[in-house]
């Protein structure tokens, strides 16, 4: 309901202002306090109600009420006065007030004055309000059948006035309006407002006789209404969404076959209502179930990180544009794109970074690329790219090419300025497959050689990566058979102390001694174990003789002080320090005589917790060396925290060590930085004389390569040990 209030005490004013203002079905849509203000403001606002002080300065209540009825507003008129005079009380009585309230008395009793004004709510209003929104109809236009049922209505009561009228939360609003020109009130004036109350027809025989309606401002005012019934629009769930009824302006009755005929006529209404409700409702859930199935289709073709296709739909449109092309036999291109070192990216920078970096990949990839060509993330760092146009296969080489440059441009994700390398496999059918499975198979086989030469780099697939994967899957096969055979054998390389007066120890090193291959490197095999879960076993097995043969030596009295084992990342398992404990209890070593090599990436490996790990190997007395440090991404903030004893610096520093200022400069940082962390330093892979003296000069405490000795055989290694005391005075063993 709509109030103006009309004070021109600030202290009542403001009092009357607090109290309505927490009620939320009174609105104050006016505060005036002079009779001119007041006049204007009720003219524009046209309120339900007015709560209006007779004595106004400058002006008069009086007047203010009389010349509002003389402008047609014949909104309830609440008089705030302590003013007895009978005269003037008279005044306003003539002028249709609704009731007199004494302004000495307690506010709230003009607040239950004005909810006396208020239509009742239904005990489901708020299932009615939803309801009433599910129809659709409150502000649609006119609509033919409605209207149809008003006339009828009219014709067959014989009434000036018939309305479909829906309550709304504060108005009342007619679906259909025959003979009243109005399409809405207040709900606090809706006599329909008080029908929806009721389960059956509501007749008010003569609305001035009743004290709901008698100063209503549709009785006193236009349309003077003076004649209501009206059937309430029920539906079967029990919300009453409004009414069918009829007006009149003169005091009358209807039949009881009208009354039969006007509740026919709404049952005819609501008929219409809630077939358009379940129209509607079939609608919502159509197009729920089509939202749905959208968002599965999404989810099922779409990678969620990227938005990109994924590796089904990517299969799918291969098929399709193979299909397309076969006629023809038009090139396709197929990129298989993997990204250079992403787990030590994710690793060390964090997934977050790690996610940003896969976005930012493939928008330059879809950026760099034709409407027509498919970009796909297949999990992973792992993308490809489908290229339906080309002029031939150096064109799919020369995109790739275009490809990685667009995927090299530094990035900066967050607070970290990446520069990300890629391996791209190029495969274009028909010239190197003739179908998805075969082109999806030789890109891969070309993105691994890419990757095996180092990255960053493209590789067009060629019959030769066939067979060697062909040659490389039946090594696989003898491999497991090797292990069986013992055909793995351990080669041994010395590592000495700069000044060459201290042997260090050796390094295990395996290889195997395959039966018609001959000897292969560990490069060849260990990374194809690691895959097909063989490791465990080789790692076993070497461990087990590299120790059995520390033994036998201490037998035969060689003096070799200290055994180094490469560990793989995938051996470090829980379970792994137990089994490292028991190979030196069975072979009588004390665990000073052990050093485990792992390699940088193992350090940030996933699953286990592997510093708890090698801190429990390390308390035990075993020695941890970082395997080829300084071309992983240790973070080297973290490395005082790590458990580790020695860093062994990579022989890619040491081959221009004598010419590379830059390598000296990293191998003398690495060497301070240990010094000062308490750990010890060997150098791998020194083949000269000057390189052994520049990294003397730099402070190195071991070093390791063939200057030294190329790995031995164990039975090479007593003499070789031999000779190496001889020619070294003062050597002693560590
Ligand atoms: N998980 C395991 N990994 C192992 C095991 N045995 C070896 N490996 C790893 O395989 C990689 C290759 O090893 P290998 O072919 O034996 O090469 C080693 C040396 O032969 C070579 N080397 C030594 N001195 C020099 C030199 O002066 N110049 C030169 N070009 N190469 C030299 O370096 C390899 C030793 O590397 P590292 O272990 O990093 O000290 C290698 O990564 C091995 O770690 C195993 O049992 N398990």
């Amino acid at each position: 309901m709509n109030i103006v209030i009309v004070e021109d005490s600030e202290l009542i004013s403001h009092q009357l202002i607090r109290l309505i203002a927490t009620q939320p079905r009174i609105r104050i849509c006016g505060v005036a306090g002079d009779e001119e203000e007041a006049v204007q403001q009720i003219l524009d606002c046209r309120p339900d109600a007015v709560l209006l002080d007779l004595a106004l300065s400058p002006g008069s209540g009086v007047r203010v009420l009389e010349r509002i009825r003389e402008a047609g507003c014949a909104a309830r008129v609440l008089i705030l006065s302590n003013n007895t005079d009978a005269a003037l009380k008279a005044a306003c009585i003539e002028q249709g007030i609704s009731g007199f309230f004494d302004k000495s008395a307690d506010a709230h009793l003009c607040l239950e004055k004005l909810f006396g004004w208020l239509p009742e709510l239904p005990r489901n209003e708020a299932a009615r309000l939803r309801a009433l929104q599910s129809v659709h109809l409150l502000d649609s236009p006119e609509q033919e059948t409605f209207d149809n049922l008003t006339r009828l209505a009219q014709e067959l009561t014989d009434a000036p006035m018939a309305l479909i009228s829906l309550i709304d939360k504060d108005r009342q609003w007619f679906l259909s309006h025959a003979g009243l020109a109005t399409r809405q009130t207040s709900r606090s004036v809706a006599f329909c407002a008080h029908a929806i109350l009721h389960s059956e027809l509501m007749e008010v025989p003569d609305a001035l006789a009743d004290p709901r309606f008698n100063d209503n401002p549709l009785v006193i005012g236009a349309p003077h209404i003076r004649y209501y019934a009206g059937v309430p629009l029920i539906l079967p769930s029990g919300e009453a969404l409004g009414t069918l009824c009829i007006l009149d302006t003169q005091v009358r009755q209807l039949s009881e076959r009208q009354k039969q005929a006007l509740t026919t006529l709404a049952r005819g209404a609501l008929s219409e209502i809630e077939l358009r409700r379940r129209v509607i409702t079939l609608e919502e859930e159509i197009e729920r179930r089509q939202q749905a199935e959208a968002h599965v289709h999404h989810l099922a073709t779409r990678d969620p990180l990227t938005g990109l296709v994924n590796r089904v739909t990517l299969r799918d449109r291969l098929e399709q544009q193979i299909r397309q092309a076969s006629r023809q036999q038009n090139p396709v291109g197929l990129l298989l794109i993997d990204v250079d070192r992403f787990k030590e990216i994710n690793d060390t920078l964090g997934h977050a970074v790690g996610d940003d970096a896969l976005q930012t990949i493939g928008e330059r990839l879809s950026g760099s690329l034709r409407g027509s060509d498919t970009v796909a993330r297949l999990g992973g760092d792992e993308f490809a790219v489908i290229l339906p146009e080309l002029a031939d296969t150096d064109e799919a080489a020369l995109v790739a090419n275009k490809l990685l440059q667009a995927v090299n441009e530094p990035t900066r994700s967050s607070e970290h300025r990446l520069r990300i390398d890629a391996s791209i496999g190029v495969a274009v059918f028909p010239e190197h497959g003739d179908g998805a499975d075969a082109l999806l198979r030789h890109a891969g086989l070309a993105m691994v050689e890419a990757k095996q030469r180092g990255g960053g780099r493209i590789s067009v697939f060629s019959q030769r990566l066939d067979d060697h994967a062909e040659a490389t899957a039946a090594l696989a096969n003898d491999l497991r058979r090797a292990l069986d055979r013992n055909e793995l054998v351990l080669h041994y390389q010395p590592q000495a102390n700069l000044t060459g007066d201290r042997l260090c120890g050796v390094e295990a090193l395996v290889r195997w001694q395959h039966p018609h291959l001959g000897i292969i490197g560990p490069d060849r095999f260990i990374p194809m174990a690691e895959t097909r879960g063989f490791i465990h076993e080789i790692g076993r097995q070497v461990l087990n003789r590299a120790l059995a043969q520390l033994a036998a030596w201490d037998q035969a009295q060689v003096p070799v002080s200290r055994i180094s084992v490469n560990i793989s990342a995938h051996e470090l398992r829980p379970c792994f320090v137990e089994s490292v404990e028991a190979a030196l209890a069975r072979h009588g070593l004390t665990p000073d005589r052990l050093e485990l090599e792992i390699t940088e990436s193992a350090l940030t490996s996933d699953g286990v917790d592997t510093l708890a790990l090698l801190a429990r190997l390390r308390s035990l007395g075993i020695s941890i060396a970082i395997d080829d440090f300084g071309v992983g991404y240790s973070s080297l903030g973290q490395l005082h925290r790590l458990p580790i004893d020695c860093l062994k610096i990579d022989k890619c520093f040491v081959h221009d060590i004598d010419r590379s200022d830059a390598d000296a400069a990293i191998v003398s940082a690495v060497v301070t930085m240990a010094e000062a962390l308490g750990m010890h330093t060997v150098v791998e892979g020194v083949e000269t004389e000057t390189q052994r003296q520049k990294l003397a000069e730099l402070g190195c405490d071991c070093v390791q390569g063939y200057l030294l000795s190329r790995p031995l055989t164990a039975d090479a290694i007593p003499m070789w040990v031999a000779n190496f005391i001889e020619n070294h005075p003062v050597a002693a063993t560590a």
